[in-house]
């Protein structure tokens, strides 16, 4: 049955689609001669090897195959970094939104890197950036070689035209483009801002759930991946990668989105965060903020993701003599967060829409004075609903060394641990 949507529905699952009938062959992927003259192609996303359960590719039947194109030469990006090496603060560090470009800056153009850790080389680690932009792609296409791309738009929607059809998402949905995957990203509301997060290592899948059972946190049939969708241009057109921690581009004479059919699992995929199950105690005490956990990315250590991405929807919290927001904390993970929209309930103010905070490994952090101070005598009998709230957590086993760019920014609120001056002594020596 069709989804509603007009995407193909779930997650990971053996799609197939195609933009002319008959197109996709069918029992088997490289006939001697494919239908309307189609070139196959494979793109896969996993070692050939990786056992069934974690193996993904997909067969694509395209006008021309990826290799043609031009040679590729270096391309300068200026707010693109690649190496974490740096030394990183253990300081509580906070940024206001980036303000939005006042010259012209496409999707590609706008992105800025925060923090991160690993390498692309190496596959392993993440980066977290941010991106503004006030153009749409033209004549230019993008893969990236280093990473799977997490997309969270913090504002203004995008059209991302890929190899395997177009994703239309608004902020409060998110994207993720598997490694290697061409597309184009058209601004529909003529500016974007959101944030971004390259997965060096294994691919985003959805958590185990233990306990709860088969059901809740992110289903799976809420994630959306598009139906074949195909350009025929030519034109003088550019390629650009991002390879080996740099951005190369190359000439092209065609639209590389010109995949007419394709089957298989490594595909785009969107999910719209509010239909998060939230779960959550309805007894006592905050539980750890993994509940809420949409997507994780795997290490090579059991139960340690390299990536995990967590969200704090709206929810209602009705937990009896408890402090309830987020509790004081330090962790052996890092956490870059994020507020894509509304207000975050550990942080009365100063975290808005468009911001972000790096709290990295055993750096003392958690509800400001004023939230404090507020939920510690709230009546804990009522229900209480944090409504009007989306913010997002990128958390990572190792350190996310801030860049220097975002130590250096404008934007990096340098007060930030104030928020937590006014936390006074409250001991007394009788109970
Ligand atoms: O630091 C934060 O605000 C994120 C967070 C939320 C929570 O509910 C528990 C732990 C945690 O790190
Ligand atoms: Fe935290």
């Amino acid at each position: 049955m069709a989804h509603p949507s007009g995407y193909l529905s779930g997650f990971g699952n053996e799609f197939a689609t195609e933009a002319l009938p008959g197109a996709l062959p069918q029992h088997r992927n490289s006939p001697q001669q494919v239908a309307y003259g189609l070139y196959a192609e494979q793109l896969s996303g996993t070692a050939f090897t990786a056992p069934r359960s974690h193996n993904r590719r997909s067969w694509l039947y395209r006008i021309r195959p990826a290799a043609v194109h031009g040679s590729f030469v270096p391309l300068d990006a200026p707010r693109l970094v690649s190496r974490f090496d740096n030394a990183a603060p253990p300081n509580q560090l906070r940024w206001s939104p980036l303000p939005m470009p006042t010259t012209p800056t496409d999707f590609i153009d706008g992105w800025v890197t925060m923090a991160g850790n690993g390498s692309a080389e190496a596959m392993t680690g993440c980066a977290v950036h941010l991106y503004a932009a006030n153009q749409s792609m033209d004549g230019r296409y993008f893969y990236n070689a280093d990473a799977e791309l997490l997309i969270v738009p913090q504002l203004g929607r995008l059209r991302i035209a890929t190899e395997l059809g177009v994703l239309d998402v608004e902020p409060q949905e998110i994207a993720v483009i598997p490694r290697g995957v061409r597309f184009q990203v058209t601004l529909p509301d003529g500016e974007a801002r959101g944030y971004l997060c390259e997965n060096f290592g294994a691919l985003l899948q959805l958590p185990d759930m233990g306990p709860i059972g088969s059901n809740g946190l992110a289903n799976p049939r809420d994630f959306l991946t598009p139906v074949a969708r195909y350009e025929d241009v030519e034109g003088d057109f550019e390629l650009v990668t991002k390879f080996g921690g740099r951005l190369w581009h190359a000439p092209i004479g065609h639209s590389p989105l010109d995949v007419v059919a394709w089957h298989g699992n490594y595909a785009p995929y969107k999910y719209d965060l509010r239909h998060f199950n939230a779960i959550g105690s309805i007894s006592y005490d905050h539980p750890d903020p993994s509940i809420f956990l949409v997507l994780q990315a795997p290490s090579d250590t059991p139960g340690v993701d390299t990536l995990d991405f967590v969200i704090f929807p709206p929810r209602w919290l009705v937990a009896e003599d408890t402090f309830r927001p987020p509790w004081f904390h330090r962790n052996v993970a890092s956490e870059f967060m994020g507020l894509i929209h509304g207000a975050y309930d550990a942080k009365a103010d100063g975290f808005v829409p468009g911001g972000s905070s790096v709290h990295n490994c055993m750096s003392g952090h958690g509800p400001d004075a004023a939230t404090f101070d507020k939920a510690s005598s709230a009546d804990t009998r009522q229900p209480h609903k944090v409504g009007d709230t989306m913010a997002f957590m990128f958390e990572t086993r190792n350190v996310l060394v801030p860049t220097e760019q975002a130590l250096a920014s404008p934007q990096l609120q340098g007060d930030y641990q104030r928020c937590w001056a006014g936390i006074t002594k409250r001991f007394r020596t009788t109970p």
